[in-house]
């Protein structure tokens, strides 16, 4: 398992002046090992405590406290294929930029993740593209995949939770299925917790839950740029 990692050292993320690059500098990534194992494994891994509590403390009080007009109806496909469909999501996002330092620290953070993963198991992860989510009670995400084989260049699905105090008589559950349709994982979105798996491979759903759930979707992706466009972007 990984040993909780400190995204931020004290309290310096309140700080007026505060550097992401320096405090991610004095901080310490957790042993990939095991996880690297797992995922070459199963192609999963949960890592409890992915995060301390006080930094995904963080994170869930930036996200909790975000204005409505920075949130954006999530929509379902790529580009121009891309449709509201509150048939098969109701969640809400907000891309991670990095001109926001807390964001930054954690598209940063997340960078330094890639490169250990490709170099334990040559994955040639090339980018992470990753956004806030928001489900309010009784909003899910049905049964889907994040990527097809051949059509996108999403690789590896990250889903950091940041709920503190998540019940199992709350809902909002991830359930992973594997390949014959069995259920492999039904998750709490717990505080800290941090799922991983191959984009392409597992089939997944939110289930409704009765509390307002926030939590970090990510991508690290593969280069299939042509002339210099990343393809395809989001
Ligand atoms: O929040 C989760 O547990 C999973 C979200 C998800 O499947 C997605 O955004 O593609
Ligand atoms: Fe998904």
């Amino acid at each position: 398992m990984f040993k909780p990692v400190h995204l931020y050292r004290g309290k310096n993320y309140i700080e007026p002046g505060f550097s992401a690059q320096a405090i991610l500098l004095n901080s310490t990534l957790p042993d990939t090992q095991c996880a690297s194992d797992a995922l070459a494994e199963n192609g999963y891994v949960v890592l409890p405590n992915f995060l301390t509590d006080t930094d995904a403390m963080a994170l869930y009080d930036y996200a909790s406290n975000l204005d409505d007009a920075q949130w954006q109806i999530a929509a379902v496909g790529r580009q121009q294929l891309q449709t509201i469909n509150t048939h098969v999501r109701s969640d809400k996002i907000h891309w991670l930029q990095p001109e926001h330092s807390l964001e930054s620290a954690y598209l940063a953070h997340m960078d330094n993740l890639r490169l250990r993963i490709n170099r334990e198991l040559f994955m040639g992860l090339f980018d992470y593209e990753s956004h806030l989510a928001k489900y309010r009670p009784g909003a899910y995400y049905k049964k889907h995949l994040d990527a097809f084989k051949g059509r996108s260049n999403r690789v590896l699905t990250t889903v950091l939770y940041l709920n503190p105090e998540w019940s199992d008589t709350d809902g909002g559950e991830l359930v992973i299925y594997g390949t014959k349709g069995e259920v492999l994982e039904e998750l709490l979105p717990t505080l800290g917790t941090m799922v991983m798996f191959l984009s392409d491979t597992f089939v997944h759903e939110v289930k409704v839950g009765s509390r307002e759930r926030y939590s970090i979707t990510g991508w690290f992706r593969h280069n299939t740029s042509i002339s210099g466009i990343i393809d395809p972007p989001r």
